[in-house]
């Protein structure tokens, strides 16, 4: 959940700290209307109906509280954020029982500043949040937002990370949120194509260009059309084949091998590398401008060692697919196999939990999947003994990462998230604090 065209109104009197905020909510997306008087909110809040006011307690004239008491006196009242300052903190407390949603106490991290928020404004009325896409951890559901915002500039993208990150599935999701969805994608990997097929695969020939080309070819460039070409490991693309590249992107044009008529390049350029291009460019082997040339939105996705989270989520989705496919009778995967998953580094990524997976359904012989069937190298489950936590830490993170999901689910949203969980909101506050989850988390 991002804050994209959310209406916050804010009452500071203070010009620093107003104009800092607008800026870092105006950065999040949000459209954000800016008072600095009581009065003058009043007025403006009726007028704008905004989603929350994130209000300073005390203000010349009337104060925080008195603006809360009006707005809140109108059907449909949006939340408040108060901010105060140490002295206020008890009379911040006691407007939150009064119904304000929440305050932050002088000095305030930005992030928690904006954790609130979020959590404050809940999901859009009337739009629901999607399913995930690429995952429930933080960081995946932060990437999804960039999918999105990145799919409608319709500029060029490089994807980075390590080998079987996601990489192109990031690709192909921004390929499917942009205008061009029903366009083709194209996917070509640089490492996997011999060097001197390259440039004709890319562009295309011409018939007789060369000993072999009995017809005209259309490369990956000209079938990709109005759609996407996706460049998979472009830092191995050869120097001669990189300058076509540059030429593609800057003149929007090519010309197939052995032809001389330019063909127009309407796609959308993709990279993707697991190679530090940057350290390529400082080594002289791939071009400076190239680099800036696709490099013009940079999306970086995290190693899954790095996305705990996700781990549990990723797995039962590839369970109940390959669960489907092979038609098979295990019923499940076993808590102490997600606990090994959970202690296991991951260096092939999400590539890798597909394939043990993939593997642990087709071989199992037991109901349950068993952490020997995910990590067969590792020898005999007793061997895993040793790893095993115990229950009440093996139940906090069972509760913790259930927690996140509804949480996920929710958008953030506690009161929903209660709600999915069958629990009160001061009890999921409760266990939230007791398990070192921020609101805003999920
Ligand atoms: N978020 C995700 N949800 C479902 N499946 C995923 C997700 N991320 C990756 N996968 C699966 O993991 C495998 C590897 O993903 P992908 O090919 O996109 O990785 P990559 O980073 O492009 O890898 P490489 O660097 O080797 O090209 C694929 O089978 C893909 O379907």
């Amino acid at each position: 959940m991002s804050l994209e065209s959310r209406r916050i109104a804010l009452v500071e009197d203070d010009p620093v700290m107003g104009g800092s905020l607008v800026q870092r909510l105006s950065l999040e997306g949000a459209s954000v209307d800016w008072w600095q008087t009581g009065e003058d909110a009043l007025e403006g809040v009726a007028e704008r109906a905004p989603e929350i006011v994130i209000c300073d307690l005390r203000l010349p004239g009337i104060d925080g509280e008195e603006v809360f008491r009006k707005v809140s006196n109108a059907a449909g009242a949006p939340p408040f954020l108060f901010i105060t300052g140490f002295a206020e903190i008890d009379q911040a407390v006691r407007l939150m029982r009064a119904g304000a949603g929440d305050y932050v106490a002088k000095p305030f991290g930005i992030d928690d500043f904006l954790d609130r928020v979020q959590a404050l404004i809940g999901p859009e009325a009337g739009r629901r949040e999607g399913e995930p896409v690429l995952g429930v951890s933080k960081p995946m559901r932060g990437l999804e937002q960039l999918a999105g915002r990145a799919a409608r500039i319709g500029s060029s993208l490089l994807v980075t990370g390590e080998t079987g990150t996601g990489k192109e599935v990031v690709a192909r999701l921004v390929h499917g949120l942009s205008p061009a969805a029903d366009q083709p994608f194209m996917a070509v990997n640089c490492a996997a194509i011999p060097s001197d097929l390259m440039e004709s695969e890319l562009f295309g020939h011409e018939k007789g260009a060369f000993t072999g080309a009995h017809q005209r070819h259309a490369g990956y460039a000209e079938r990709a059309a109005g759609g996407t070409l996706f460049l998979d490991e472009v830092g191995e693309l050869r120097p001669d084949l990189q300058a076509k590249l540059l030429r593609l992107l800057e003149e929007r044009r090519f010309t197939r091998v052995g032809g001389e008529r330019p063909v127009e390049f309407r796609a959308r350029v993709i990279a993707a590398t697991n190679a530090d291009l940057e350290g390529l460019v400082r080594a002289g082997r791939f071009r400076a401008d190239l680099y800036y040339r696709i490099n013009v939105v940079a999306v970086p996705v995290p190693p899954l060692r790095e996305r705990r989270d996700d781990i549990p989520w990723l797995m039962e989705r590839f369970f109940s697919g390959f669960a489907a496919t092979f038609d098979s009778a295990v019923k499940g995967i076993s808590s102490l196999a997600e606990e090994a998953a959970l202690a296991h580094d991951w260096p092939g990524n999400v590539r890798e939990l597909r394939n043990r997976v993939e593997r642990a359904v087709a071989l199992s012989a037991g109901p349950w999947i068993g952490p020997g069937d995910l990590f067969p190298e590792q020898g005999p489950a007793a061997n895993l003994a040793s790893a095993l936590p115990p229950l009440e830490e093996a139940r906090d993170e069972a509760e913790r990462r259930h927690i996140l999901r509804a949480l996920a689910a929710t958008g953030g949203g506690t009161a929903a998230a209660a709600r999915i969980l069958g629990i009160g909101r001061t009890t999921l506050w409760e266990k939230m604090g007791r398990l070192g989850l921020k609101r805003g988390d999920g």
